[in-house]
């Protein structure tokens, strides 16, 4: 099998290129490759490509700054990915996408299931739903795949964030009234290759297994990062509430994913997101 990757840069776009079977090869492009920002240079690069698979992993990530850059975020998110369906479509080759829990409200009580009623609180979450959208129009086959607080030994995340931080200060202070699904990029990338396999399509949940508010997520990295000798000492850790820790961006006080569908295609759970925490530190550990 032949898989064109977008994004190859991005902490799930590595985890595609490390996760890469044996009997596949992959033609891995970044931004430079296929800006999605630039519909000639979406197009050219698939037409050029022959492949049997398409993963697109680029995406316009920064939560806050999408609040006042708004049209940047809606082209990246939300319409690139309708000129990728219909320029796959036309080549005959299959696509997946990977959303957010970011396109529901939070409003929820058990987790929201793939078709459970969206409604997105940020422009971020607004242009990914829009991007769903574009995509199933454009190519009703495609797999959409929606995954929740990615985290990775390289790149931009709240655990590597929080890493940062405890070695700098002597309190943070981290929300405690936002609950969700931790998902370490290789969980991901590992299912996503395993759902290509199967030929899967449609819309699936798919994240590590578990639920933690953000604050449990900052006490399982300090806690870790000691174990592993990331850390000298845990700071302060201090829960505090939404409203106390003012962004751009709204995001949803709850937006655990109901993986039953993925899991059911994969014969099995993803592991807990406190083991993959533990093994992408570990990887920190390895680069240092
Ligand atoms: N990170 C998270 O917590 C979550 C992510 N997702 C989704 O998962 C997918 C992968 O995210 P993740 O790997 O974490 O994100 P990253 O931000 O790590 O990677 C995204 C990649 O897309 C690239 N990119 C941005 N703009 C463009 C553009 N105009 N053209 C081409 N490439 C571009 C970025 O390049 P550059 O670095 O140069 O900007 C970066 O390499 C995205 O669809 C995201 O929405 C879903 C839920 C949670
Ligand atoms: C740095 C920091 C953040 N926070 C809060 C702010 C916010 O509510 C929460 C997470 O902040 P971050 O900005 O790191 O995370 P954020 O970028 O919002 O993460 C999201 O990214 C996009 C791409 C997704 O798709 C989502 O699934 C989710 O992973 O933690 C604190 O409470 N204390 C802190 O010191
Ligand atoms: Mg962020």
């Amino acid at each position: 099998m032949r898989l064109l990757l977008l994004g190859a840069e991005g902490q799930v776009g590595r985890a595609m290129r490390a996760a890469c079977p044996a009997d596949a090869s992959l033609i891995a492009l970044g931004r430079d490759a296929c800006d999605l920002s630039d519909e000639a240079s979406v197009r050219a690069a698939i037409a050029n490509a022959e492949c049997d698979w398409l993963v697109n992993a680029a995406a316009y990530t920064a939560v806050d700054r999408a609040e006042s850059d708004e049209a940047l975020a809606r082209t990246v998110n939300g319409t690139a990915p309708g000129w990728i369906g219909a320029a796959a479509r036309m080549a005959g080759i299959r696509v997946a996408h990977i959303s957010t829990d970011f396109v529901f409200d939070g409003s929820a009580g058990t987790p929201y299931r793939p078709d459970s009623p969206t409604n997105p609180l940020s422009a971020y979450g607004r242009s990914k739903l829009a991007g769903e959208t574009a995509l199933h129009s454009a190519d009703p086959d495609a797999l959409i795949v929606r995954t929740s607080w990615v985290h990775a030994a390289q790149g931009s995340n709240f655990p590597l964030t929080m890493l940062r931080l405890m070695r700098e200060r002597d309190e943070i202070r981290v929300v405690a009234d936002q609950t969700g699904s931790p998902t370490w990029a290789t969980t991901l990338a590992d299912s996503l290759w395993r759902l290509i396999a199967a030929d899967a399509s449609g819309t699936h949940h798919l994240t590590d297994a578990g639920i933690a508010s953000w604050y449990d997520l900052a006490m399982a990295v300090a806690e870790e990062a000691l174990a592993l000798g990331l850390l000298p000492r845990i700071p302060t850790i201090t829960p505090i509430a939404t409203e106390d820790y003012p962004t751009p961006a709204r995001r949803p006080a709850y937006s655990v994913l109901d993986k039953s569908s993925a899991w059911a295609l994969l014969g099995g759970p993803t592991p807990h997101w406190r083991l993959s925490l533990r093994n992408m530190l570990k990887e920190v550990t390895e680069r240092a």
